[in-house]
């Protein structure tokens, strides 16, 4: 195969704290290098680097046999380098067409020239987008394919992509790895940053693993298993967790009788009991999140009520809410306070400036134990969030909701970013919580979590509450099958990203 990068004893830090120590790795064209490591361990500090938005400080890199060393993302783009964050850079006001020649020598062109290329480039691909619709209106895993494609306009020969798929249910994770494997078949090149082992897999041709600022080590992806890979970034098995036994049993925290909240949310009714951690999934479309919202009072509700340990409520805002103990973590990327330090943001109801010294000491000390606990990987607690990894913002903020006394917590994908160790982690924090008495609502799009962590699951679709399964008596393709309204049958955990090729609506 073709070499296109070759990275040799790459240095890099971050106010003198040393965090790349000497990466080497080499990727040819046509190939997807995954790259796994656990939070902290560099990656996206690497992709930084790669994509010409942080220096390093020593150390060789050589694209297509020439130098590279960008000082700009532009210089980067110019080379040919680019990068698809987590937390896509899109305008929502921008059409799919606009969006998609966004920041390329291209992009000045008159609308309807865009507009026609825009057009032969999705009919190449093979996919279902409207050029002129706002990418406000897409759902997740579309915004995802008009990333791609910018890519493609850009003409970047190397793609790198940062845990682009989390929170993507399995359907739509499979559509993107199906274009992936198109723009490799023209000759790209793409890093793959996942924390989801089983789609690594399932996706690269090899696994670099990253730990401590080192690649440790770089594997055939054919030749290796979910197994090894968790061992070899945890340096020890992973643990099974065990799957809820039985209902939760509690009395009754929350009912939701008959709500409707536009047409997304039609006529749901369910129950959260005191100590039930209650499972929701759907597609993006299903209404889910627009029931959340109207929980809390995002989403205005239509009809229907909300009830709290037996009393009707009225939730016409956040504020209702969290004065009800009904508490928020939105998956929205604008979720963490960035001015906050990680001290402040771990605190119960944070407000430090009025703490007398003995409550200071003791929350010094919960904050000192949850870093622990979560391996948060930081050297000053007194710092800003914003120095802290992507997986680590996220445990910080999951973290603060856990600690704040609530009687009804609704969480959307609170282990998107985070490593497969600190997972574990959270689970048992969840756990501990609802067994302190407090009733959880957990979104997911991974499936497996919610089979491993929840008591009762219900599956929405096309704005209804279609099902409510029993723990005991599910598992991850019955819920897939309910959110699609189709069988589906995977044959198997592992092999479940890979079969889930049924062309979905995103693929003509
Ligand atoms: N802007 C910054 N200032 C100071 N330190 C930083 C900054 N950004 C990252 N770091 C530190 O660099 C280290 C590596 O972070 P990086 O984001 O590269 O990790 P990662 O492997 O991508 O983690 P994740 O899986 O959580 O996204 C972390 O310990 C983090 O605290």
């Amino acid at each position: 195969m073709d070499l296109l990068l070759h990275a040799d004893g790459i240095h890099a830090s971050y106010d003198q704290r040393h965090i790349l120590k000497g990466i080497g790795f080499s990727l040819h064209r046509g190939e997807i290098l995954g790259l796994i490591g656990t939070n902290g361990a560099g990656k996206t500090t690497l992709m930084d680097v790669l994509s010409g938005s942080h220096k390093h400080d020593s150390g060789q890199l050589m694209l297509a046999g020439e130098k590279y060393g960008p000082d700009s993302v532009e210089e980067a783009q110019a080379c040919g380098v680019g990068l698809i964050p987590q937390n896509f850079r899109l305008l929502p006001e921008q059409t799919v067409a606009e969006a998609i020649f966004r920041g390329t020598f291209q992009a000045n062109k008159p609308h309807l020239e865009l507009r026609d290329q825009a057009l032969t480039l999705i009919r190449d691909i093979g996919i279902a987008l409207d050029p002129d619709v706002r990418v406000g209106t897409l759902i997740r895993a579309e915004q995802a394919l008009v990333e791609v494609l910018r890519m493609v306009a850009e003409e970047a020969q190397l793609v790198i992509m940062d845990e682009v798929a989390a929170s993507l249910p399995d359907h739509d994770v499979a559509v993107l790895h199906k274009v992936l494997r198109m723009l490799i078949g023209q000759g790209r090149a793409i890093i793959y940053i996942t924390h989801r082992l089983d789609e690594v897999r399932s996706i690269a041709h090899r696994i670099a693993v990253l730990r401590d600022g080192r690649v440790h080590k770089t594997l055939e992806a054919s030749r290796t298993d979910v197994g090894e890979l968790a061992f070899l970034l945890l340096q020890q098995e992973l643990e099974d967790s065990a799957r809820p036994a039985g209902p939760a049993g509690g009395d009754e925290a929350l009912r939701v009788l008959k709500l409707n909240a536009g047409k997304n949310v039609r006529d749901v009714t369910f129950s959260v009991a005191k100590g039930e951690i209650f499972g929701l999934a759907g597609t993006h479309r299903s209404g889910i999140y627009q029931l959340v919202e109207a929980l809390v009072g995002i989403h205005p509700i239509s009809s229907g009520q909300i009830l709290l340990n037996g009393q009707a409520v009225q939730i016409q805002s956040l504020e209702d809410a969290a004065r009800l103990r009904v508490g928020y973590l939105s998956d929205a990327a604008d979720a963490v306070d960035t001015d906050a330090s990680i001290a402040n943001g771990l605190r119960p109801g944070s407000d430090a400036g009025l703490a007398d010294l003995h409550t200071e000491i003791t929350q010094l000390r919960t904050v000192i134990e949850l870093v622990r606990r979560m391996r948060i990987r930081t050297t000053n607690i007194h710092g800003s969030i914003t120095t802290l990894s992507g997986g680590d913002r996220q445990k910080v903020e999951l973290a603060k909701w856990m600690s704040t006394d609530c009687d009804v917590l609704i969480l959307s994908h609170p282990s998107r970013g985070i490593d497969i160790g600190a997972k574990e982690t959270v689970y048992k924090m969840l756990t501990e919580l609802s067994q302190s008495g407090v009733a959880i609502i957990l979104l997911s799009s991974d499936m497996s979590e919610l089979v491993n962590w929840c008591h009762r699951i219900g599956v929405m679709r096309e704005g209804e509450l279609v099902t409510i399964e029993a723990n005991a008596n599910t598992n991850e393709d019955v819920l897939v099958h309910h959110m699609l309204g189709q069988k589906f049958d995977s044959k198997g955990s592992e092999a479940r990203r890979v079969k889930a090729q049924e062309p979905g609506p995103l693929l003509r």
